[in-house]
C-alpha cells in the first residue's frame, strides 16, 4: 500500500473540512457514503455469481455488442500500455476488461473483475456510479475514492447516453479508462469522452436504423453481421414476426439460424444469405415451424466503413400481403356495398336480407339468376359485409379462360413447372384470395376435367401450384354464381352433382328486373345520376311515356340492359329530357307491340306490354314474333312470358304464321 496514498486518504476521512477542497460532486457522494454507512475499511464490491452475471450481460445486450466493436479495436491501439478499457453496465455491473496482460493481472488484484459491481451505496465514491448517476463524465483519482479497497486506482468514466429527443434519455451504461494511480493523467478523461461517443454514435446509428426500419410498414426486416463468419442479427423489426407467423422474441445477436432453420427445406433462403446474395423480389418458399410461407425476399449487402461491420440487411414480405395489395390496386377489389346496391322492391329486399344473413358464414354461397341481374354485385356486397371484408376478393369468370390456361390461372405454377414459366413461379387466384374470398362467375361453364379439380381443393381446404409439390392451407370462401340451369346440366352430365352441393350450400335466387318492377325507375334514376356525374353533364330526366315505357318492358337483359341503354343514350344526346323518340332505335321490337295507352299495373304482372297486340292478328305481329323470338334465343317458354301469353297461344300464333 502506498503510505502516502493511505495518509492524504485518512486525513480526508478524518478532516470534514479538507472534504471541501475535493470536487463537489465528489464531496457530496462522501457525504452520501457516510450516511448509507459503508464502512470504508472493509467494503469490497459486491459480485455476481456466474450464472447471475449471463443473466445481467444478456439485459445490456447492446452496449455489450456494440461496445465490443469499438473497444476491440482500441485497446490493440496501446498494447504496452498499464491502463485498460473497461465497460460498465447502467447499474454499475463491470462487463468486460480490455488490456494489456499486465493490466489484466493488475486488474485481478485491484477487484476489478466480470461481474463486480461498483455501486455507491456498498462501496462509496467510485468515477463510474458518479458518472451513471449525474450522467456526465467523471474522474475518481487515488485517496478520493471513499473505500481504501480502490486508493491505487485511478478511473476515467465516461457514460454512453442514446438522446432519442430532449425528454428521453437511455442510459446504457459506459467506458472507464483505469490503471494504477501512477498512470493518473487529467487528459485521460477526455480520451474517455472520446470513446464513450464512438459507442454512442455506433449504438446510435442502429438505433436509427432500428427504428426506420420499423417504421417500413408491412416488411419484415433483418439486419446479420457477418462479419465475423457468422449470421448475427443486429437489428430486426415487429413486422417480421407477423409474416413469419411466431411470436416476437428477442433476437438481437443471436444466430439467423435461431429463427430460420437452416435445414434443406429452406436451402433456397440459406444458399442466398450464405454468398451475400444480392436478390429483388424474389418469391421463396420458406418452412417455420412446419408451415410453408411463401414470401418475396430482396437483400442489400452493406458494410459499415467507421465501424467495420460487414453484412447483409434482408426484407421479407409476405406474398400474401402483396397479393391483397394488387388485387386493390388493379381494382379486383369489391365496390358494391348492401348500402350501394339499389333496389325497393319486396322480393328483391327479402333476397338482400338472405344475402346479408349469409355473409357472415363462412358456407360457400351459389347466386343463380339470368344475366346481368347483379348476382356479380350481391356477390361484392356479401365480402364488404363478410369478417373477410379486408381481405382479397379475387372475380374470376370461368366462360372468359381458355380451357389449357384455367389450371394455371386458378392454381398458379412452381418455377420450372413448364418450359418458359416464369422464375419463382406464378402465383393463381385461389393464392391471391386465400383468406379472403373467390367469386367464381359463369360457374355452369366451367370444364368437367377442372371441376374435378376445384372439387378436391375445397374437400382438402388445401391446394398446390401446378408442378410443385408443395400444399398450402387454404381458407377462402367461395360465391359462384351462374346463369344455366344447373339441374339440367347435372342431367346432362355437364356438371357434378357433388361439386353442385358443395357449392350450393347457401342458395339466392335473384329475381329478374321485370320481376322487380319497384326497382326500374329507382335503378334508371341512379344511373342517369352516376354517368351524368362521369361525364360531366347536368342530370336529365325521363319523359313520362319512356317511364311508363321502361316499367312495361321487359327487360330481357336486366339491370345490365337498362344501364347499358342509359349510357348509350346520354353519351350521344344533350337534351335535358330523354324521350320515347330518342330510345326508339334500341327497342324496335318492343316498340311495335307496345300501346301506351294501356298503363301497367304491379305487382299482379306478370307478362309484358306486348300482350297488347296479342290479338291483332296484323301482319306487324309476325314481325313482333320473329323478334320477340330472337330475343328470347328462340326459347318458347320464355317469348311466351315476354308476349304476355300462354304457350299455348304462342303455338298457336306461331302455327298462323307459319313459325313452327
Ligand atoms: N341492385 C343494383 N344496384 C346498382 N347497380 C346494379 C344492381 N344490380 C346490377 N347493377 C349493375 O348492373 C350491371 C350488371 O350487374 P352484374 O354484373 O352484377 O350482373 P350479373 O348477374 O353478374 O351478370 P352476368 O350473369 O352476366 O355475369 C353492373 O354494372 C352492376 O353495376
Amino acid at each position: 500500500m502506498n503510505n502516502t496514498l493511505y495518509s492524504r486518504w485518512i486525513q480526508l476521512h478524518n478532516d470534514s473540512n479538507l472534504r471541501k477542497n475535493l470536487p463537489d460532486k465528489i464531496s457530496d457522494s462522501w457525504y452520501e457514503s457516510f450516511k448509507a454507512n459503508v464502512d470504508p475499511t472493509k467494503s469490497v464490491p459486491f459480485m455476481y455469481s456466474k450464472k447471475d452475471f449471463e443473466k445481467v450481460k444478456e439485459k445490456s445486450k447492446s452496449i455489450y455488442i456494440h461496445a465490443n466493436y469499438v473497444l476491440e479495436r482500441m485497446y490493440k491501439c496501446m498494447p504496452q500500455s498499464n491502463l485498460g478499457l473497461v465497460l460498465f453496465d447502467k447499474n454499475a455491473c463491470l462487463l468486460k476488461l480490455y488490456g494489456s496482460d499486465s493490466f489484466m493481472t493488475w486488474a485481478k488484484e485491484n477487484y476489478l473483475a466480470k461481474g463486480v459491481v461498483l455501486s455507491e451505496s456498498v462501496v462509496g465514491t467510485n468515477a463510474v456510479s458518479l458518472g451513471l448517476r449525474h450522467r456526465q463524465a467523471i474522474s475518481v483519482v487515488g485517496e478520493e475514492h471513499f473505500s481504501k479497497f480502490a486508493i491505487e486506482i485511478a478511473s476515467y468514466f465516461s457514460p454512453v447516453i442514446l438522446e432519442l429527443d430532449k425528454n428521453e434519455m437511455i442510459v446504457y451504461g459506459g467506458v472507464a479508462i483505469i490503471g494504477p494511480v501512477s498512470e493518473k493523467d487529467s487528459n485521460l478523461l477526455v480520451t474517455a469522452i472520446a470513446i464513450s461517443r464512438e459507442i454512442n454514435l455506433q449504438m446510435f446509428w442502429f438505433n436509427n436504423l432500428t427504428t426506420l426500419t420499423s417504421a417500413i410498414n408491412g416488411y419484415g426486416i433483418i439486419g446479420v453481421d457477418q462479419s465475423s463468419g457468422k449470421n448475427h442479427v443486429l437489428f430486426s423489426n415487429k413486422n417480421l414476426f407477423d409474416i413469419l407467423s411466431i411470436p416476437p422474441v428477442n433476437i438481437y445477436y443471436n444466430t439467423l439460424e435461431k429463427i430460420i432453420d437452416p435445414s434443406p427445406k429452406n436451402k433456397k433462403f440459406w444458399k442466398i444469405i450464405n454468398n451475400s446474395e444480392i436478390v429483388t423480389d424474389m418469391t421463396i418458399n420458406l418452412s417455420i415451424n412446419n408451415h410453408q410461407i411463401y414470401v418475396s425476399m430482396s437483400t442489400t449487402p452493406f458494410f459499415e466503413q467507421k465501424f467495420h461491420i460487414k453484412g447483409l440487411s434482408i426484407h421479407l414480405n409476405s406474398t400474401e400481403r402483396l397479393n391483397n395489395l394488387i388485387s386493390n390496386h388493379t381494382g379486383n377489389n369489391a365496390r358494391f356495398t348492401f348500402a350501394t346496391i339499389v333496389g325497393q322492391s319486396e322480393n328483391y329486399l327479402e333476397i338482400l336480407n338472405h344475402a346479408k344473413a349469409a355473409a357472415f358464414s363462412s358456407s360457400n354461397i351459389l347466386l343463380l339468376g339470368e344475366s346481368g341481374v347483379g348476382k356479380d354485385v350481391i356477390a361484392q356486397a356479401i365480402h364488404n359485409e363478410s369478417p373477410r371484408r379486408n381481405k382479397p376478393f379475387i372475380a374470376i369468370n370461368c366462360a372468359a379462360l381458355p380451357k389449357d390456361l384455367i389450371s394455371t390461372e386458378f392454381f398458379g405454377y412452381a418455377e420450372g413447372a413448364f418450359t418458359g414459366s416464369k422464375k419463382g413461379g406464378n402465383v393463381g387466384k385461389f393464392e391471391l384470395a386465400n383468406h379472403g374470398t373467390i367469386f367464381l362467375d359463369e360457374i355452369g361453364d366451367m370444364p368437367l376435367d377442372l371441376q374435378a379439380t376445384l372439387l378436391r381443393v375445397i374437400e382438402q381446404k388445401s391446394f398446390m401450384r401446378i408442378g410443385s409439390n408443395i400444399s398450402t392451407k387454404l381458407d377462402v370462401r367461395i360465391i359462384a354464381a351462374t346463369n344455366k340451369n344447373l339441374m339440367e346440366k347435372i342431367k346432362q352430365k355437364e356438371f357434378r352433382e357433388d361439386l353442385f352441393y358443395r357449392l350450393a350450400i347457401i342458395r339466392i335466387n335473384i329475381p329478374p328486373l321485370r320481376e322487380r318492377t319497384e326497382d326500374i325507375l329507382l335503378l334508371a334514376d341512379n344511373f342517369i345520376h352516376l354517368i351524368c356525374e362521369r361525364i360531366n353533364k347536368a342530370p336529365v330526366k325521363l319523359s313520362p311515356e319512356v317511364k311508363d315505357f321502361f316499367i312495361n318492358y321487359n327487360w330481357p337483359g336486366n339491370v345490365r340492359e337498362l344501364q347499358n341503354l342509359l349510357e348509350g343514350t346520354l353519351q350521344i344526346y344533350n337534351d335535358k329530357t330523354i324521350t320515347l323518340h330518342r330510345i326508339q332505335h334500341y327497342f324496335d321490337t318492343a316498340f311495335q307491340l307496345y300501346d301506351p295507352s294501356k298503363t301497367f299495373v304491379p305487382p299482379e304482372r306478370t307478362s309484358n306490354t306486348l300482350a297488347v297486340n296479342r290479338d291483332t292478328g296484323t301482319s306487324d305481329e309476325k314481325e313482333a314474333l320473329i323478334n320477340a323470338l330472337n330475343l328470347n334465343k328462340y326459347n318458347k317458354t320464355r317469348t311466351a312470358k315476354y308476349l304476355g301469353i300462354s304457350r299455348r297461344t304462342l303455338y298457336r300464333k306461331l302455327n298462323e304464321h307459319d313459325l313452327l
